[in-house]
């Protein structure tokens, strides 16, 4: 099964892998057409009703594909109107080769009748429907709804949202639909056969974590209304320069306020740093016991904690964390000394856990060297622990235990100290904004990386974590939109 959304992602991966979507839309209209010559002979009518956006451009495709039919598309609109330059230029292939095709520029102009169809391909709408179906898309849904005519609708029938099922005013009921790439929910309660076909989008696009999976932060924006997270990073003690280079991360990762909370003189050094930095000391070399409830309060008024950079591993310490985790029922990131502790613990928190290889096996986790063998370890891992991993190397992995995703952005010149810590501010940041941590990780982990990538441009390897932060905005963006 997959959302609307989540195919948006991947269809933007596909083309950054070199599959651009009018090829993917060329193996879409050829599984339309091969669902006809399922139902219908060849010599047959088949109507072809195409809308103006990609889901009317798949039916233009299977035009061509049915040469040996009496094959007829109909434009509903103007060709001007045609919503993408796919689609346009498919419609254009149409009428350069003199293929049957016209337009209906309005419901009135438009009789089922006129054309006797044996088949009908419905592709007026797809995934991009919004609200009630307007003219003429629904007076043609209840003239095919009426009519004694078979319907083969592409991708999901025209009104339905692909996502719920649900329509909100009149949809076409079809017989069958061809949808694309994988299964869609809101597919499994309608009364139509389902053919799921395979439209050539690489696994990769799914897997590796790209420029589409970007997408998650523009919604979010979108939802949070310009709201995006205050985040608590809780370190420091042996270790200064980690907790800030996390709080610097995560406020380059759009978070809107960032507090670090860190013994005394950790707190000194780092107001040292400059403005940015809001600062919450507790007396002290180190975490311990005693600081636990005040962390709480704090923890409560941000969305998400960061736990880890620069604790170290002092008994206290790690008693500290296993004492807050044990009480803590938000959202938190776990890095470096502090991921010892979450296997043991008992907690109702939503854990992002962002081990390297050696802190995994320290936790009881296995590790492999073939990044597929480590997937379906770090799979099996997140699976038994109940949180999100994030396990960094050469490819990250990312797992909740049941989707992996997998980032390959980043070099060698990463394995620098501090690059860790960064990461774990970027994704205390994400997970702040993005609802699925598994997302909002595989984001950092993605994020992390191309930074890293841009640095090495000007530092090979000599570059440096401070180097990381400032590049994180534009590891954000996707230029290739
Ligand atoms: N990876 C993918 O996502 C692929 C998608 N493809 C096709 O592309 C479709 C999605 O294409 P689009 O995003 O262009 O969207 P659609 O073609 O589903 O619809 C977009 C158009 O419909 C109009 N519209 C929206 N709501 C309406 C309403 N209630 N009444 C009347 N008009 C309405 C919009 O103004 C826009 O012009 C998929 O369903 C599928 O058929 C395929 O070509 C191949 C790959
Ligand atoms: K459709």
């Amino acid at each position: 099964m997959i959302t609307s959304e989540r195919m948006a992602m991947v269809d933007r991966n596909a083309a950054a892998l070199g599959v651009p979507r009018k090829q993917l839309m060329e193996s879409s209209g050829n599984a339309v057409a091969r669902a006809v010559r399922e139902h219908a002979d060849p010599g047959d009518r088949v109507l072809l009703v195409c809308g103006r956006g990609n889901n009317g451009g798949d039916a233009m495709v299977a035009a061509r594909f049915l040469a040996d039919y009496d094959a007829h598309a109909v434009l509903l609109g103007r060709p001007e109107t045609i919503a993408t330059d796919i689609a346009r230029e498919n419609w254009d292939a149409l009428d350069a080769s003199e293929l049957p095709a016209d337009t209906v520029a309005d419901s009135r102009a438009f009789a089922l009748d006129d054309y006797a169809p044996d088949l009908v391909v419905d592709a007026m709408l797809g995934t991009g429907v919004t609200g009630a179906l307007r003219e003429p898309e629904a007076t043609v849904a209840r003239q095919l709804n009426a009519a004694d005519v078979p319907v083969v609708s592409v991708d999901v029938p025209s009104g339905v949202d692909a996502d719920t099922g649900d329509s909100e005013g009149v949809a076409v009921d079809a017989d069958r639909v061809v949808t694309f790439h994988d299964d869609k929910p809101g597919l499994a309660d309608l009364d139509a056969a389902v053919t799921v076909a395979d439209i050539g989008v690489p696994e990769a696009a799914e897997t590796f974590v790209g420029p589409g999976d970007l997408r998650a932060l523009d919604r979010a924006s979108d939802s949070h209304k310009g709201d995006n997270g205050e985040v608590l990073v809780v370190g420091g003690g042996p270790y200064t320069g980690a907790p800030a280079l996390a709080g610097r991360a995560a406020l380059r990762a759009g978070a809107d306020l960032v507090r670090v909370a860190c013994p005394d003189p950790v707190a000194r050094e780092i107001q040292g740093y400059g403005p940015d930095l809001i600062v919450r000391p507790f007396p002290g070399e180190h975490l311990a016991p005693p600081h636990v409830e005040r962390l709480l309060d704090l923890a409560a008024g941000h969305d998400t904690v960061v736990f880890g950079p620069g604790l170290g591993s002092d008994g206290a310490t790690l008693d500290a964390v296993a004492d807050f985790l044990a009480a803590y029922d938000g959202r938190a990131v776990v890095d470096a000394d502090a991921l010892q502790v979450v296997p043991e613990v008992d907690t109702a928190a939503d854990l992002i856990c962002t081990p390297h290889q050696g802190e995994l096996r320290k936790m009881g986790g296995e590790t492999a060297s073939d990044w597929r063998d480590r997937a379906d370890r770090v799979r099996e891992f997140a699976a038994g622990l109940g949180h999100t991993l994030l396990v960094k190397g050469a490819y990250d992995v990312v797992s909740d235990g049941d989707a992996v995703r997998v980032g390959r952005t980043g070099n060698p010149g990463m394995t620098v100290g501090g690059t860790g810590d960064v990461l774990a501010g970027v994704t205390g940041a994400l997970a702040a904004q993005i609802d699925s941590p598994l997302q909002a990780a595989a984001l950092a982990a993605y994020a992390n990386g191309r930074a890293g990538d841009a640095a090495a441009e000007s530092f090979g390897d000599g570059l440096a974590a401070s180097d990381l932060p400032d590049r994180i905005p534009q590891a954000l963006r996707d230029e290739g939109e």
